[in-house]
C-alpha cells in the first residue's frame, strides 16, 4: 500500500481501524501507567512493543487516527506531582525509536544519511535497562536531578540521587559551564539486582520483573514517614545504584562537535561514562557489534535489552532533529527480550537420580531468549512459597542465555481468584514410596527407595551418558526412557529421536545392565527376550526399526519378528552400542562420576583417579586417607565409604568389570604417587598438538595428568615432550625450534602409559 490509498479508504475501513486503535491506546496508556508508575509489566515487552507497532501502523495508513496525544507521539510515563515536585525540563527528555532487525537498521541508516547529505559516523552502545536521569550541574555543582516524566516535566529525586554514591556532587578538573545538563541511566547492576530480588523475597515484597522496574522503585521511594528502619532499608537501595552517562541536555555550545568527544570530556570531569562504545564508520561495523553483543549480553555488568545507534556528528543532531517522542539521530535495536509473562498451568513435581524431588512450574510455552519455553524450575517448596506464586498465576518468567529458565514472581494485580496454591506431594510422584528429608532440618524432599525408583533408575543410566560422566552420544534423556521402562509388555512402543520404535515395554534396565547389553535378545518366533542358559534374560538396546526389503538376509541372532512384524536394530541402537563399548576405557575419573557417589562429580573424581589410580585403591582406602587427599575432604570421603557398603552398588562394579569396565589407570603406580612425587610422568610437561591416533583431544589432556604429568597448552623450553600429529601447526614449528622432543602418537601412547624410560 502507498500513502494514496488512505485517502480512497471507505468509511468502514476506517472505522474498524479507529476502532482497533482506540481500544490499543486505551490498553497502552494502561500498561505504561502500571509500568511507569507502579513498576509493575502487566505483559511482556515484546507484547507492548507489538501493540505499539501496530498502532503505529494504523496511523501510518490512517494519518487521521493520529492525535497529538497519541502513544505514538508521547513519551511514557507521567509526570506525577503527587509524590514529587514536578521540574519542567529546560530541554525535552525523549524516548527512542525501536528497530528489531538488521533490515530495519539499514533503512533507518539510509534515511538518515539521505537527510544528511553526507556520510555519517555511528557512534554505538549498550542500551541501559534503566531509567533515564536528567542532572544539571552548575559551576561543578549538582544541583538538580529528575526523572523524564512524559518527557517535558518530569519529577524531581535530587535528593535520593545524593545518596547514589556512584554519581558525583562535585565534577572533578575544572573548566566547568556555568550550567551544563547530563543525562544517563540509572540501573542496578546484574548482580546488585539479584540481590535485591532474593531480599524482597525473603522479606514477602513483590520481586522486580527486571532491573529498570527495580531501579525506578528504588529511586522513586519517599523518605518521609518511613520508619528508622525502612529508612535504612531505603538508602542502602540508593547506594546500590549506578548510573552511566548517555547524553547531554541543555548545554549552551558544547566545546565539542561529536557524541564521542562528550563522553571523553565527561569523564574527565569524574562522569561515570560507559567502556563499552564505539564508533563506526558505516553500519555493517554496527551490525557487527549489535551481534557481537547478542552473543555476550551476559558479560556486562548491567542488564541490555539493545543497542543504541547514534549519529556522532553532534551538528547533524540539530539538523536531522526530532519527532515529539524522538530523536531522528538515534534509534535502539532491540534484542529478543530475556523476561517474559506468561501463564503458570501447573506446578508439578519431579524426581531426580539423585531421589530429590524438585517442584517444577509447566507454562504455556513463550519464546524468551531465542528458544521456547514451556518449564521452569521451583527448587523446592519453600522456594514456591517465597515466591509467592499461585497455580493459574500470570507471572514473569526469565531466561538469560543457556541458563536455565526462572520463574521470578506473579503478576499479582491480574489474578482473578481461580488461583490456587501448591501442595507438596507426600509420595513420591514416582513409587508412591513416603518423601522425606535426607537429614532433618533439610529443606529438599527426597524418595528414599533409591535402588528401585523408576524415576531414580531412569536418571542414573542418563548420568552415565551426561557430558561430566561417560559422554555416551546416544544416551540421553530419551534412551535412557527407552531402556529403563518397566517390564510390561503391553507397553505402547515408543518412537526414538531417529522415528525408530521401540518395543519399549520389555526392557528395564539399570546402571549395572548397561555395558553387558547385546542387541541378540529377541526369540525370532515369539518375539520374547531370549533367555540364555543360566535363565538371564539378555537386556538389549529397545531401539528397532521395521526391516525393508534392503536389508538383505535374515539374521535370526538380532532380529526380531512379533508376529506380523519384522524389526531389526536400528542405527541408532547400533551406534549406541559401538559408543557404549568405546567408553569402557575412558579415563577412571569419568567412570568415577558415572557410577553415581554423592557429591563425587568432575572435580572430586578427579582428584580420587589422579591420587589413588583405580576403583580396588579407593575401595581400600581408610576415612582419614580419603579426606586427606587434595581436592577431597570429610563430606566427599563419608560419601564414598557410603556408596561402597551398598550391596546393589557392589552388584554395579561386578556387571562392569565382567564387561572390560576398566577402574583402574594404566601405568599409575598406586595410591599416592601421582599425588606428591607423581605417576610415571611426574614433573614432566607435555604438550599434546595435532590428532593423535587414539585419542581425542580431551583425551590426551586427561592421559598426561591421569598419568601425573602436567598439561601444558602452550610449547615454550620448558616442555619436556611434544606429541604432535597431523594438524599440529605452530606449536610443532616452535617445538623445532626449540629443539624440543617431538614424538608421535604410538610414542605418546607410550609415555603416558610406561613413562619416558619406554621411549629410550
Ligand atoms: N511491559 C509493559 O507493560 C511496558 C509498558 C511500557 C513500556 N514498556 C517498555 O518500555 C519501552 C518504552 O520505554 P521508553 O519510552 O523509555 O523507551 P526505551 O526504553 O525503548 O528507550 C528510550 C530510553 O532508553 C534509555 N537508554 C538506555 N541506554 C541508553 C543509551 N545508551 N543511550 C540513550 N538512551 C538510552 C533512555 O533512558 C531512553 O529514555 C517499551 O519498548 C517496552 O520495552 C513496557
Ligand atoms: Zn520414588
Amino acid at each position: 500500500m502507498t500513502d494514496s490509498t488512505d485517502t480512497q479508504s471507505t468509511p468502514t475501513d476506517l472505522e474498524k481501524a479507529a476502532a482497533e486503535a482506540g481500544a490499543l491506546t486505551t490498553r497502552i496508556l494502561e500498561l505504561r501507567d502500571a509500568y511507569y508508575e507502579r513498576d509493575t509489566s502487566l505483559v511482556s515487552d515484546a507484547e507492548y512493543d507489538a501493540m505499539m507497532h501496530r498502532l503505529e501502523q494504523l496511523e501510518h495508513f490512517f494519518p487521521e487516527l493520529q492525535g497529538q496525544d497519541s502513544p505514538t507521539q508521547t513519551v511514557g510515563g507521567r509526570a506525577q506531582a503527587t509524590l514529587f515536585d514536578p521540574v519542567t525540563h529546560v530541554e525535552r527528555m525523549l524516548s527512542l525509536d525501536n528497530v528489531f532487525s538488521a533490515d530495519e537498521l539499514r533503512i533507518w541508516s539510509e534515511r538518515v544519511e539521505r537527510a544528511s547529505g553526507r556520510s555519517v559516523h555511528y557512534l554505538s552502545e549498550l542500551k541501559i535497562d534503566g531509567l533515564a536521569i536528567n542532572l544539571r550541574y552548575e559551576k561543578g555543582r549538582l544541583v538538580s536531578a529528575a526523572t523524564r516524566g512524559d518527557g517535558v516535566v518530569g519529577e524531581d529525586v535530587t535528593e535520593n540521587v545524593a545518596a547514589i554514591t556512584s554519581i558525583p556532587n562535585r565534577l572533578s578538573g575544572s573548566g566547568h559551564p556555568d550550567r551544563v545538563e547530563v543525562r544517563g541511566e540509572i540501573f542496578f547492576p546484574v548482580e546488585a539486582f539479584r540481590e535485591l530480588n532474593e531480599q524482597q523475597l525473603a522479606a514477602g515484597e513483590k520481586v522486580f520483573a527486571n532491573p529498570r522496574n527495580a531501579a525506578s522503585g528504588s529511586l522513586r521511594q519517599k523518605a518521609e514517614g518511613k520508619s528508622p528502619a525502612a529508612l535504612k532499608l531505603m538508602k542502602n537501595r540508593l547506594s546500590r545504584l549506578q548510573m552511566l552517562v548517555h547524553g547531554i541536555g541543555a548545554w549552551p555550545n558544547p566545546p565539542v562537535a561529536a557524541q564521542s568527544e562528550v563522553y571523553d570530556l565527561l569523564s574527565g570531569w569524574g562522569l561515570p561514562t560507559s567502556t563499552h562504545y564505539r564508533v563506526f564508520e558505516d553500519i555493517d561495523g554496527v551490525i557487527e557489534f549489535i551481534q557481537y553483543y547478542g552473543e555476550h549480553r551476559a558479560s556486562v555488568e548491567h542488564e541490555i535489552d539493545g543497542i543504541v545507534v547514534k549519529v556522532d556528528e553532534l551538528a547533524l543532531h540539530d539538523e536531522l532533529g526530532a519527532t515529539s517522542r524522538a530523536p531522528r539521530w538515534a534509534t535502539a535495536f532491540k534484542y529478543p527480550p530475556e523476561q517474559v509473562n506468561t501463564k503458570l498451568l501447573n506446578i508439578v513435581v519431579s524426581v531426580g537420580r539423585t531421589g530429590r524431588a524438585t517442584p517444577f512450574a509447566q507454562v504455556e510455552p513463550v519464546r524468551v531468549a531465542g528458544s521456547t519455553v514451556s518449564q521452569a524450575t521451583l527448587h523446592n517448596q519453600d522456594v514456591v512459597k517465597a515466591k509467592g506464586v499461585l497455580i493459574g498465576d500470570t507471572v514473569v518468567l526469565r531466561k538469560a542465555g543457556d541458563v536455565i529458565p526462572e520463574i521470578l514472581g506473579p503478576v499479582v494485580e491480574l489474578r482473578d481468584g481461580t488461583e490456587r496454591a501448591f501442595v507438596m506431594p507426600e509420595l513420591c510422584p514416582s513409587c508412591d514410596t513416603p518423601l522425606r528429608p535426607a537429614k532433618e532440618g533439610d529443606k529438599d524432599l527426597r524418595c528414599p527407595n533409591s535402588r528401585s525408583c523408576p524415576a531414580q533408575v531412569r536418571g542414573r543410566v542418563e548420568h552415565v551418558g551426561s557430558r561430566g560422566a561417560l559422554d555416551v552420544e546416544g544416551l540421553g534423556e530419551v534412551a535412557a526412557a527407552a531402556l529403563t521402562q518397566p517390564l510390561e509388555p503391553t507397553r505402547p512402543p515408543l518412537a526414538d529421536h531417529n522415528g525408530d520404535v521401540s518395543e519399549a515395554g520389555l526392557f528395564s534396565m539399570t546402571i549395572a545392565d548397561l555395558f553387558p547389553v547385546t542387541v541378540t535378545v529377541f526369540d525370532f518366533e515369539t518375539g520374547l527376550p531370549k533367555v540364555t542358559e543360566d535363565g538371564e534374560v539378555k537386556r538389549v538396546t529397545p531401539f528397532r526399526r521395521r526391516r525393508s526389503k534392503k536389508d538383505g538376509p535374515f539374521d535370526p541372532t538380532s532380529e526380531t519378528f512379533t508376529g506380523d512384524e519384522h524389526f531389526v536394530p536400528s542405527k541408532g541402537a547400533l551406534e549406541l552400542l559401538d559408543n557404549l563399548a568405546a567408553s569402557k576405557t575412558k579415563p577412571l575419573w569419568r567412570i568415577l562420576v558415572a557410577l553415581n557417589i554423592r557429591h563425587v562429580g568432575p572435580v572430586a573424581a578427579r582428584a580420587l583417579a589422579t591420587y589413588f589410580g583405580s576403583l580396588d585403591a579407593i575401595r581400600a582406602a581408610t576415612r582419614d586417607q580419603l579426606a586427606e587427599t587434595e581436592g577431597v575432604g570429610g563430606i566427599i570421603a563419608d560419601a564414598v565409604i557410603d556408596w561402597f557398603e551398598v550391596d546393589w552398588h557392589q552388584q554395579i562394579i561386578e556387571e562392569w568389570t565382567k564387561a572390560g569396565v576398566q577402574f583402574s589407570t594404566p601405568g599409575h603406580p598406586g595410591p599416592g604417587a601421582a599425588g606428591d612425587e607423581g605417576g610415571v610422568l611426574a614433573g614432566l610437561t607435555v604438550v599434546a598438538t595435532g590428532s593423535l591416533e587414539g585419542f581425542t583431544r580431551e583425551g590426551a589432556q586427561e592421559a598426561i595428568i591421569a598419568a601425573g604429568g602436567k598439561a601444558a597448552s602452550s610449547v615454550s623450553k620448558k616442555t619436556d615432550y611434544v606429541a604432535a600429529g597431523p594438524g599440529a601447526g605452530s606449536k610443532l614449528a616452535k617445538a623445532e625450534e626449540l629443539g624440543l622432543r617431538i614424538i608421535d602418537a604410538e610414542q605418546f601412547a607410550l609415555l603416558v602409559t610406561q613413562g619416558p624410560d619406554a621411549l629410550a
